[in-house]
């Protein structure tokens, strides 16, 4: 069976013919021969026994009387069956009685019965009892041959064979017609296929020849064509359409075996790569990766390889002509339709516009446009991861805050542009003064912070300000100018005092706001006191808020008398908080607050408005003479404001008062900061008609040189030279030389704090134009007001003036 296997279907056709064929007809004459000699045999036995019966009954009588002739005779019989080679008749004695055999070859018949045996082993033999009533008389021997049946089955064996080879032959035949039948058909099919693989022609169909199993496996194998023919045609379409989109697509499409090797790149992917490798290979491509990118890029690809996890990836590549590419990578398995990986597919797309949009946002979102340092978010950021990092170190960290001194009003006064170039100077020289580890940072406006990072001790953060301060306090040329800015510094440290990123900036804050306090120019370290205070201030201001809201202030005059004929010449009006809670607020309690905040503003103009409706209603009503002026402090940012002399314009207008008859208050030292500048303001505000006045003179260590260039019309004498006299007798010569001085500039001269008969005699008998204080009058309210300058003008109408 083994052997079959391998020969041809024809061949196997034959062999199994004749095989089945020569069996059947060996089996089949077997059995008929066998049954044909079984028969012969049978009938021969039979034959023999009846011819025996009836010779040895004819012999009983022969015997009984000892005739052997009869004997003889009867025996010759025998004759006539050419079967029976042999008769032998013995007596009771078992003596040969009679004997017979067909020719002299054949055996006798021997003496004894007992000697007796077949002549030939082929032939049969048959014993008869020759009986007489019931007594044994004699015995009967026939021996038949055999050869005659030997005969008929070597002829039946001839013709048997000559039959088995005419079957032979017909079964060759016919296995040669039947494999016509079967195995052509199915060789065509096999042809056919064949044709299809050569020529890869799915249109080609085999022909059908017969409606039988084989025709119905040829429509099978057509119908199936058919479906590849589809299939294939839409495998085409589909490839077609993959080409085109990957020719046009904006992505460049790349596919990776298994073994590494680029199997297909799209030329996108060339373009994006700047490659024209006709067969680009992956060992390349990694080498074209940026080299901070390699090893992140390996790790990943490894984790598609061995992982066969899907990846996306940003990744910088250096293109051939040294420029950079980001581009952004997609990539997965790709497996047949069993499951068995093929490789890797993936996608790339060129995203160095958006990755530079990116960066460009990033920098936004964390950086100062202006200076290019870092804003308040990524300085926040930074902050608390050193924040962290401390905390597992043991060292410090410390938090800058610095605010620029004055610089609102270079910022006026000289343009917007200008403040851009100092401040991105200041940033220049902050960033040059500190380590390359340590952040700076605006956060707004003028504040910048500094991070120092690895603070080991506190004198180290001291150097650093104090080198700051130094740095910064250099002039800086802007537009012609010098100009000279100084920064405020708050300082606060980290774990010491806030492991908190927002109270550190709060404290570094509170502690900035400190160092300003205190006269600007320095720095302040954070303290748990200094906290109270500012949060005090901070209360302070949130209160003020409503208070202007709800118009808290109520307004005092104090007046101001002409110390030649006590006649009222001005009133000087003094701001009042009107607490709901906690009373009457004099103003050195919430003005500085004000001025820090810039409320100032807001307070200041409802002062000016209120204080001129309401002088300007007293004059309207006669009570006032038209040339009393009303005096009001202006704050230095008041007097800083851009505006001033529009918000002055503003109020005369609004209040109906002659120009003339308001007077500005400003203290010495608001004009000392910027002495050019303070002069180009009052160049300003004198044009609206107003006079104006140096406040607290003596106190502001002004420069004689200045105050002749100054654009004012009156000075007042500090109430701190006045209350001393007649005890202190340099004040009193202070006093007298400022009188004089005063009156050689054309000045007036007003005297503050005058509280006693003497300090009045003496500004008397040295000139001074006009005095104010306790003595003539405390501080009134509009309607006390009223009244002291009725009894006043009786006073000196009578003549009778007293203080
Ligand atoms: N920017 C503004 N500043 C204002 C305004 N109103 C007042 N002020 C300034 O507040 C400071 C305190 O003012 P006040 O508590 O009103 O005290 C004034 C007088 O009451 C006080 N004075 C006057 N005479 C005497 C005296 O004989 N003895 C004595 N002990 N005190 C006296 O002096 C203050 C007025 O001083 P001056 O302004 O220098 O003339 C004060 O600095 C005010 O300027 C405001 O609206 N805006």
């Amino acid at each position: 069976m083994q052997a079959l296997q391998t020969q041809s279907l024809r061949r196997k056709l034959v062999i199994i013919s004749l095989i089945t064929t020569g069996l059947t007809l060996l089996l089949s004459n077997l059995a008929y021969m066998s049954l044909e000699y079984y028969l012969s045999r049978h009938d021969a036995q039979n034959k023999l026994s009846v011819l025996g019966e009836v010779i040895a009954k004819r012999a009983t009588t022969a015997l009984t009387f000892n005739d052997y002739d009869l004997l003889h005779t009867n025996l010759r019989t025998l004759k006539a069956d050419k079967n029976i080679v042999r008769g032998c008749i013995y007596d009771e004695n078992q003596q040969l009685a009679a004997d017979y055999r067909i020719s002299e070859q054949e055996t006798a018949c021997p003496k004894l019965l007992t000697h007796l045996q077949s002549s030939h082993s082929n032939n049969f033999s048959q014993y008869f009892v020759i009986r007489l009533e019931r007594a044994h008389i004699g015995t009967l021997y026939l021996e038949n041959s055999r050869q005659d049946l030997l005969n008929r089955f070597n002829q039946f064996m001839l013709f048997s064979v000559v039959i088995l080879a005419v079957a032979v032959v017909l079964a060759v035949f016919l296995a040669n017609q039947l494999q016509e039948v079967v195995v052509r058909p199915m060789r065509e099919l096999s042809n056919t296929l064949q044709d299809i693989m050569n020529k890869k022609d799915y249109s080609i169909r085999a022909s059908k020849e017969s409606n039988d199993e084989l025709g119905d496996l040829v429509d099978l194998f057509n119908g199936l064509l058919g479906t590849v023919e589809e299939e294939n045609a839409s495998l085409k379409t589909s490839e077609e359409r993959f080409r085109k989109l990957t020719a046009l697509s904006p992505v460049g499409i790349f596919q990776v075996d298994t073994k590494q090797q680029l199997q297909y790149v799209n030329q996108r992917w060339r373009d994006i790569h700047g490659m024209d490798d006709p067969e680009p290979s992956l060992q390349e491509w990694f080498d074209q990766v940026h080299p901070a990118d390699l090893v992140m890029v390996q790790q990943t690809w490894n984790r598609l390889v061995v992982d066969h996890k899907s990846i996306a990836l940003e990744l910088r590549l250096v293109r051939r002509d040294g420029s950079h590419t980001w581009i952004h990578l997609l990539a997965g398995t790709l497996h047949d339709r069993s499951g068995e990986l093929l490789g890797y597919l993936g996608a790339i797309s060129d995203i160095s516009e958006l990755k530079a949009a990116q960066i460009q946002m990033e920098h936004l979102a964390f950086y100062d446009p202006l200076t290019g340092l870092a804003n308040r978010r990524l300085f926040k950021n930074r902050l608390d991861k050193s924040i962290k990092s401390v905390l597992r170190s043991g060292a410090s960290v410390a938090l800058m805050f610095l605010d620029m001194d004055q610089f609102k009003r270079i910022n006026d006064t000289l343009g917007h542009d200008a403040g851009d170039i100092l401040l991105k100077e200041v940033a220049v020289r902050l960033n040059a003064t500190v380590r390359e580890n340590d952040t700076v940072s605006r956060i707004g406006g003028d504040e910048f912070t500094i991070l120092l990072t690895d603070v080991h001790q506190t004198s180290d953060v001291l150097v650093v300000a104090e080198k700051l301060l130094r740095t910064l306090a250099k002039p800086i040329r802007i537009k012609g100018q010098d100009i000279v800015t100084t920064v405020s510094i708050g300082i606060t440290l980290t774990p010491e005092d806030s492991t908190d990123v927002n109270t550190l900036m709060k404290n570094a804050d509170l502690a900035m706001y400190r160092a300003k306090e205190l006269g600007r120019n320095n720095y302040q370290f954070f303290s748990e006191d200094m906290n109270h205070s500012i949060l005090e201030h901070l209360a302070l201001e949130k209160e003020l808020k409503e208070a202007i809201q709800r118009e808290q202030f109520t307004l005092m005059f104090q007046p101001k008398i002409s110390l030649f004929d006590y006649h009222i010449t001005g009133v000087e009006t003094l701001i009042r908080w009107q607490h709901p809670d906690k009373g009457l607020i004099p103003p050195d309690s919430f003005i500085p607050v004000a001025e820090e905040t810039g409320q100032i503003l807001e307070i200041g103009d409802w002062v000016l408005e209120q204080s001129c409706r309401q002088i300007s209603s007293l004059i309207r009503d006669g009570v006032l003479s038209a040339s009393t002026k009303v005096a009001v402090n202006l704050s230095a940012k008041q007097f800083t404001d851009p505006d001033l002399a529009d918000r002055i314009r503003n109020v005369i207008d609004i209040s109906q008062i002659p120009p003339q008859c308001l007077e500005l208050e400003i203290t010495e030292s608001t004009l000392m900061d910027d002495v050019e500048t303070a002069i180009h303001i009052m160049q300003e505000v004198k044009k609206t008609g107003v006079s104006i006045a140096i406040d607290d003179f003596g106190t502001g260590y002004s420069s004689l040189a200045y105050i002749k260039r100054f654009p004012i019309d009156v000075l007042k004498v500090d109430r701190s030279f006045v209350m001393d006299i007649p005890q202190d007798q340099n004040d009193m010569a202070i006093t007298a030389a400022v009188i004089a001085m005063a009156h050689k500039l054309s000045l007036e001269v007003v005297a503050e704090g005058v509280e006693t008969e003497e300090q009045l005699h003496f500004l008397r008998r040295n000139n001074c134009d006009e005095g104010q204080g306790y003595l003539f009058s405390r501080p009134l309210s509009l309607g006390q007001l009223h009244q002291f300058l009725r009894e006043n003008e009786h006073k000196r109408q009578a003549n009778n003036y007293q203080i």
